[in-house]
């Protein structure tokens, strides 16, 4: 009796002690660095200056609260079934360990706090385009489209895919079609960076009733749109060069990541093994992330007049 009794303080214990790791995490930390460095990226090729620290610190700083406020938010709303699917089921909300409501509240300071700095130290535009991406991701797609249909992330992708327009217009203070081309790059990715971990994570949708496109149309099909969405990224990624605005080391660069995205596809499609999902995940990542550093590489190293 005594064991039990203890057992379950201990439980109890371990279940109800938030620390602020947890807040930490549900602000999904690796993929806001990663919208930010898109972000980054979207300033500096804005213009062929260097970008003022005035602006700078408040852009990046904004944009990511109100990604990492998105991301709270995200957790919150999707605590039932992040708490019934193996790969999410020990995250903060979920496993109770953190309460909803002080997540709303951080959510909210987050939030609040981004989006005053965007609209008060750089711009009005910037600030309700990034409070429009918080939105489209935490409430259109997570609430709606996740649930809705199979091309959830075709359509909700575009919230994480708008960072490098963002920091375009934190420094121009403009919709200039160059920075959506930046966004076509990411909204092109989207699909096959998810739709690979999708297919690793298919039973888990199926358990939580979630229309991901694996579990709607299976696996082969979901692995045929992965390969021809790779066909699209590579086009895609040509523009950038074909419409002046990057040079030939972005051209080398980008090609060659997206031949490597292709071939991991080509796999996934005709060769897979056990682990060719998660390893084209994991590429995906590393993919934008260089490709964006790339895109930098480029601009600095060969300014175009
Ligand atoms: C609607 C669009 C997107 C969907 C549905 C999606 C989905 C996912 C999922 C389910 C994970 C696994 C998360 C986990 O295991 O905790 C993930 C990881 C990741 N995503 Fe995406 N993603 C999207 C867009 C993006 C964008 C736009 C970026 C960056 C620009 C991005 C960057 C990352 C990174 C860096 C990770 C690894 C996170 C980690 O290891 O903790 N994702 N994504
Ligand atoms: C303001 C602004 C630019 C907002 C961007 C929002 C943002 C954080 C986008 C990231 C996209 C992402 C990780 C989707 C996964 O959600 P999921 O619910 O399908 O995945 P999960 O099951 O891992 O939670």
């Amino acid at each position: 009796m005594s064991s039990n009794i203890s057992t379950a303080q201990a439980n109890t214990g371990a279940i109800k002690s938030t620390s602020w790791r947890d807040y930490y995490e549900i602000t999904k930390p690796r993929v806001v660095a990663l919208l930010v460095l898109t972000a980054l990226v979207g300033m500096c090729l804005s213009t062929p200056g260097v970008i003022a620290w005035q602006i700078l610190v408040p852009s990046i700083l904004g944009i990511g609260f109100l990604s990492s406020a998105a991301a709270a938010i995200n957790h919150i709303v999707d605590e039932r079934i992040d708490s019934v699917m193996g790969r999410t089921h020990n995250r903060p909300v979920a496993t109770g360990r953190l309460d909803p409501r002080n997540a709303a509240l951080f959510a909210m300071l987050l939030a609040v706090s981004g989006f005053a700095l965007l609209y008060s130290l750089v711009n009005p535009l910037t600030a309700w385009l990034t409070f429009s991406g918080l939105v489209g991701y935490s409430f259109v797609y997570t609430m709606y489209l996740k649930r809705a249909t199979p091309q959830n992330i075709t359509i909700g992708g575009l919230a994480g895919a708008i960072p490098p327009l963002l920091g375009w217009t934190a420094v121009t203070n403009e919709i200039h079609a160059n920075a959506l081309l930046l966004v076509l790059l990411i909204f092109t990715w989207t699909p096959p960076h998810f739709w690979a971990l999708a297919i690793h994570r298919k039973d888990d949708y199926a358990k939580v009733n979630i229309p991901m496109l694996p579990v709607t149309h299976g696996v082969n099909f979901t692995k045929t749109q992965i390969l021809l969405y790779t066909v699209l990224l590579f086009v895609v990624g040509l523009l950038p060069y074909l419409v002046g605005m990057s040079n030939w080391l972005y051209l080398v660069g980008a090609s060659a990541l997206n031949i490597m995205f292709f071939v991991y596809a080509w796999k996934l499609k005709f060769n897979a093994t056990e682990k060719t999902a998660m390893d084209t995940f994991k590429f995906s990542i590393v993919h934008l992330m260089v490709l964006f550093i790339v895109l930098l590489l480029d601009h600095y190293l060969l300014p175009l007049n």
